[in-house]
């Protein structure tokens, strides 16, 4: 399943334990396609392509797609995941409280500076030395960096010989596993965030556009 497909997926369990929430018992796939911004064609599509019941004029039961969508993508009740860097971003992601209706928990965060170290907050912050420990006792498999850029690499380092296997990278040094996520001995998975660039690239695109050199959608 290449990343979009995934992706696309994840939006459409989203959107649908909304429409759950709302009382629905049934989609269409023009609902969905416009709740992500694909047509309902390509929605149509996905599901056939990992058979997905439904059909165009009855639509889609939601309990049994949910269900679908939960077991195609792995879904794992233990979303538990850990931060690394306490500063503004790491702190941010530790207050957003919507993250508990997503079924993700940030379970501690971690700091290398003793005066962010603070163990009786809901959320508790460790010295980076209890990392390890605290991965293997918890079951931990996706970690957040949030550490200075220079310090990235080397946090990166640490939750991997840990055992995390997802990260979640805010420093602007794009991480990658060693060797390649394909060969990579750890087999991990990294994301790079980079909002600085995303913006950039917004800019990029509204102004090939303006210019009349063409649109693009990503
Ligand atoms: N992805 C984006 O779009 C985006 C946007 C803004 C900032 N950033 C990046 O996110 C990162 C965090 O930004 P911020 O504004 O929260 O920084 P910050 O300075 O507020 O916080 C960084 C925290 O990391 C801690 N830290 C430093 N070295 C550490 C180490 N080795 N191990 C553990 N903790 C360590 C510091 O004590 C501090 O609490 C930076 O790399 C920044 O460049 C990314």
């Amino acid at each position: 399943m290449n990343k979009e497909l995934i992706l696309r997926l994840t939006k459409y369990k989203r959107i649908l334990s909304k429409l759950k929430a709302l009382g629905l018992e049934r989609v269409f796939s023009n609902n969905l396609g416009d709740a992500i911004g694909v047509s309902p064609a390509l929605v149509r599509k996905d599901f056939s392509n990992l058979n997905l019941p439904g059909n165009k004029r009855g639509g889609y039961n939601i309990d049994e797609l949910t269900e679908r969508l939960d077991r195609v993508l792995g879904y794992d009740e233990n979303q538990n995941v850990i931060i690394v860097g306490c500063g503004r971003i790491g702190t941010a992601l530790m207050r957003f409280d919507e993250f508990h209706h997503e079924g993700i928990r940030i379970k501690a965060g971690f700091d290398a500076s003793p005066e962010n170290v603070d163990n009786s907050t809901e959320i508790p912050v460790y010295p980076l030395e209890k990392l390890p420990e605290f991965v293997k006792e918890n079951d931990i498999r996706v970690g957040i960096i949030a550490v200075p850029d220079s310090a990235a690499s080397q946090v990166f380092d640490l939750m991997v010989s840990a055992g995390i296997k997802g990260i979640l990278n805010f420093a602007a040094v794009e991480l990658k596993c060693a060797g390649g996520d394909k060969d990579c001995p750890a087999n991990c998975t990294v994301h790079n965030v980079n909002i600085g660039l995303e913006i950039e690239h917004l800019f990029y695109q509204l102004n090939l556009t303006e210019s009349g050199i063409g649109c693009e959608d990503t």
